[in-house]
This record gives C-alpha cells, structure tokens and sequence, in this order.
C-alpha cells in the first residue's frame, strides 16, 4: 500500500520552523520554497548561535554545497543543538568532489542523521557504489540501491534517498521509486538543494516514508506544471507557484508516481 502523502503534506499546515545550513548559491530559492510549502525557513550560518537557533527548530537540514570555514562547526552545533527526536536531513551535496568533502560528510554521518538525500552519483559514492561528480553535478552512477541499503543497514540514517530521472528511496528493508515531473527541474542549480528543503519540512511533521515521498511527489507534480515555461528563470517562478498551490488531494493523486519495488 501506497504511504498516505496527503497526511504529510496536510501537516506542513503545522507550519514547522527548519533551520537549514545550506548554500550561498541556494539558500534564497530554499528560503521561498520553504515558505511556499507553508514551512518557516531559518538560515543563519555562524556557529555562535547556531546550537540556540537548532534547540528551537522542528526539522534541521545540513547542506555540504558550498562550506565556508566556519561551516564544519557550525554543523557540529547545530547538530548538537537539535532536540531528541527532531529530524535532521543530511544533503551530501559534491559527495566526492573533493577528498576533504568526503571526509566531512563521512564524519557528519557518524551523527546518523535520520535521512540522507543525494543525487545517484552521490549516493553511490557515499555508499560505497560508483559514480563520477564534475563539481558538484552527477554523472555515472552505479550500484546506487546497494548504496543505499548499506547506507541504512550500517546505521549512518534511517532513511536514504538518491534522485535523478527516477528517484529511489530505501527504508525499513523496502525500496520505492517516484517518477514523472520535468526534466528541466535538474537542469536548475540548486533544485536538489530546494527539495532538501522540503522534505526536511515534512520530515519534521510526518513520519518519514510519508514525509520524504510527499517531498519527492510534490516535486514531480510541480515541475510537470511548470514544464511549459518559457525559460529558466520563468520555470523557476512557476514551479514555486506551482509548489505552493499543491493541496492534499493533489498529493492524494500524485501517489500514482510512487510505487515500491524489488530491485
Ligand atoms: N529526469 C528527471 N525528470 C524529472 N525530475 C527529475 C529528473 N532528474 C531529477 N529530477 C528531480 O530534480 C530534482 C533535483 O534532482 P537531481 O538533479 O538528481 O539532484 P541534485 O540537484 O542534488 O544534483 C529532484 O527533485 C529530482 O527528483
Ligand atoms: C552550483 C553549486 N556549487 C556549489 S553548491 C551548488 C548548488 C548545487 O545545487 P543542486 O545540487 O541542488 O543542483
């Protein structure tokens, strides 16, 4: 049986407040998709207040896309701050870029963050697959669903996620897929990143396979609707419009772009 992603959705009604360390290049378009989604966004980025500012939020997201050199601490507490039983979601952005990022975001996966979302590539690098980045975008990837699986099964999350023209998500043993949206989402800079965003907002007010497809299908429903834009930057505009007009009958509707499979 498909997860009830209306319920998830539902629940941003809640209004949760995400403290997300993100990206420069990112942070305002996660910023508006955040508020789109009925979610209060948070960004600061020093790690004086950044232990404060977690102890108040519902859902933390730790984004590694574009590190300054206060970023590692200010992870540390963040991740320190966070309540019991709060979510947080790792986003390994350029997992394997670099030999350093690597390396931080083995260590911040050692805090076992409840969810880990990257693109294929990422994800299979992350968990021991292969997979090439050019920067920070995804190329080849292999061996992504065993990435996950072990990702999960060695305790470094609960729940892991690896997008791309199919998305695929493992959790509790079982595999799913979402699929359908637009091709011209990826295409965008940051949009990863937006959906990191949304899916830690809902991680924060629903359980987590609920809470992570409803990310994914609202992203795939958007998109679609914003698919017939004239460019990028009109794309971008209508697929926060579109974002923001999704109600729990669309995501009622949408579960039809997630089924559970047997890789
Ligand atoms: N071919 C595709 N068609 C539709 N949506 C896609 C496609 N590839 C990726 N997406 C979606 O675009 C967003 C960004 O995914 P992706 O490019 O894989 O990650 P990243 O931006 O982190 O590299 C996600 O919401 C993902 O589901
Ligand atoms: C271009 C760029 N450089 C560092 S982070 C970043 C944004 C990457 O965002 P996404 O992985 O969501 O496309």
């Amino acid at each position: 049986m498909i997860p009830d992603l209306r319920r998830a959705w539902e629940a941003l009604s809640r209004r949760p407040l995400v403290y997300q360390l993100t990206s420069a290049v990112a942070a305002g378009w996660q910023a508006e998709v955040t508020a789109a989604v009925g979610a209060v966004p948070v960004l600061s980025r020093h790690p004086a207040e950044a232990r404060e500012i977690a102890a108040a939020a519902d859902g933390l997201l730790l984004n590694a896309g574009m590190p300054g050199t206060t970023s590692p601490e200010a992870f540390v507490e963040a991740l320190a701050g966070l309540r019991r039983g709060r979510p947080c979601l790792v986003d390994p952005v350029g997992y394997g870029a670099t030999a350093w990022r690597r390396e931080w975001i083995d260590a911040l996966l050692r805090a076992r963050p409840l969810a880990v979302k990257g693109n294929r590539a990422e994800m299979a690098l992350l968990g021991g697959g292969e997979g090439t980045m050019r920067g920070v975008e995804g190329g080849e990837a292999r061996g992504v669903a065993e990435a996950l699986a072990r990702l999960v099964r060695s305790d470094r999350a609960t729940l892991a996620v690896a997008t791309g023209e199919e998305d695929l998500l493992f959790f509790e043993g079982r595999f799913w897929t979402v699929r359908g949206g637009s091709p011209r989402l990826p295409a965008l800079p940051g949009s990863g990143c937006c959906l990191g965003s949304v899916m830690a907002a809902c991680l924060a007010v629903a359980e987590p396979l609920e809470a992570a497809l409803a990310a994914l299908v609202a992203f795939r429903l958007a998109s679609a609707r914003a698919d017939r834009a004239a460019g990028p930057a009109s794309f971008r505009s209508e697929f926060v419009d579109a974002l923001a007009s999704l109600d729990g009958a669309d995501l009622d509707e949408g579960s039809s772009l997630v089924e559970r499979i047997r890789p």
